[in-house]
């Protein structure tokens, strides 16, 4: 029988509500891998609501966790590392620092990194030194990064002209080192207005693919961070990275309109379970070139 992956994943978790670890853990697990959820917040929701309560996890705390996990002899079988929002660079230091340590017993283990900026339009955002450090140094270990248009636009200093742009833009990340850039959301002057657009850049070639926009009286939150921890289950189950592009926006496309249907500003997870882990809905990515 083949063995159930198992992911490392290192971000917030809200005790009501859905972001970060709270939006990723239970998806992931429902197709198919196991989790071990490091929280670096507790929050009691996610900060789009303005207000929250609870505390940041001290960076040391991380270290502590991982050596917790080799102690018990079983951080050979972690075969992926997740991160998302970080409280500072020192945590980013902390965390890549369990990267090479993983790597250093699993080779094979992947590190996937969402590079979450927050919403500056929206009045969160993360210290400059967090962006610095996401690009000079966690690209360079990364094997699959994760950014928005927004973050992506922060990386390359402007602001994207046209999808063409976008793409030159995932590439230049690239070079930097991941194996594959997937852009969960494209935002570029010319963009139909319809639809929601996502790019998947890799050595081989780069792919295009277009899904409904739905209409939110609020955007809800813990879209990437679903979209982040789908994609590298999918890349774990055995998924070619197109093929777990294409899984990760449809799974993603029905999570939306379970909760559309709903009129819920939190993400439908619960219900949404079964068309998770067998989306009816498909869209194509297409290749395209420079
Ligand atoms: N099909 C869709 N229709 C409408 N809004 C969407 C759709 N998919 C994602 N969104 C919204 O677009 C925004 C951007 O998503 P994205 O960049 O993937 O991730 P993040 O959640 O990290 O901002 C989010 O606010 C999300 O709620
Ligand atoms: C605690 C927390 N974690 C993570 C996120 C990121 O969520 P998203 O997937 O929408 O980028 C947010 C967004 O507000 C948040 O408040
Ligand atoms: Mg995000």
């Amino acid at each position: 029988m083949k063995r159930t992956p198992h992911v490392l994943a290192i971000q917030s978790h809200v005790v009501f509500g859905h972001a970060g670890n709270s939006a990723a853990v239970f998806p992931m697990q429902r197709i198919g891998v196991n989790v071990w959820p490091l929280n670096t917040v507790q929050f009691s929701n996610h900060t789009q609501y303005g207000q929250w309560a609870g505390e940041v996890l001290a960076p040391h705390q991380i270290p502590e966790l991982v050596e917790g996990i080799a102690a018990i002899g079983e951080l050979g079988n972690c075969d992926a590392v997740l991160s998302g929002y970080l409280g500072s660079a020192a945590q980013g230091r902390a965390i890549l620092a369990g990267v090479e340590r993983i790597k250093s017993i699993n080779p094979k283990a992947l590190y996937l990194c969402d590079p979450v900026m927050g919403h500056p339009e929206k009045g969160c955002t993360v210290p400059a030194e967090v962006s610095d450090f996401l690009l000079e140094e966690a690209a360079a270990v990364a094997d699959f990064m994760c950014p928005n248009q927004l973050e992506l636009n922060s990386f390359s200093g402007r602001k994207a002209q046209s999808l063409f742009d976008c793409l030159a833009m995932a590439r230049a990340l690239l070079a930097r080192g991941p194996k594959a850039v997937l852009v969960k959301h494209l935002d570029y002057p010319g963009k139909l207005a319809e639809g929601f657009e996502m790019l998947l850049v890799t050595a081989e070639g780069s792919w295009h693919l277009r899904r409904p926009l739905l209409a939110f009286p609020r955007q809800p939150v813990g879209v990437g961070d679903l979209t982040a921890g789908l994609f590298l289950t999918r890349v774990l189950l055995g998924d070619n990275l197109v093929s777990a592009f294409e899984f990760t926006a449809a799974a993603v496309h029905e999570v939306l309109l379970e909760t559309q249907a709903c009129a819920s500003y939190e993400l439908e997870l619960v219900r949404a379970q079964d068309r998770i882990a067998h989306p009816r809905v498909r869209f194509e990515a297409t290749a395209i070139s420079l």
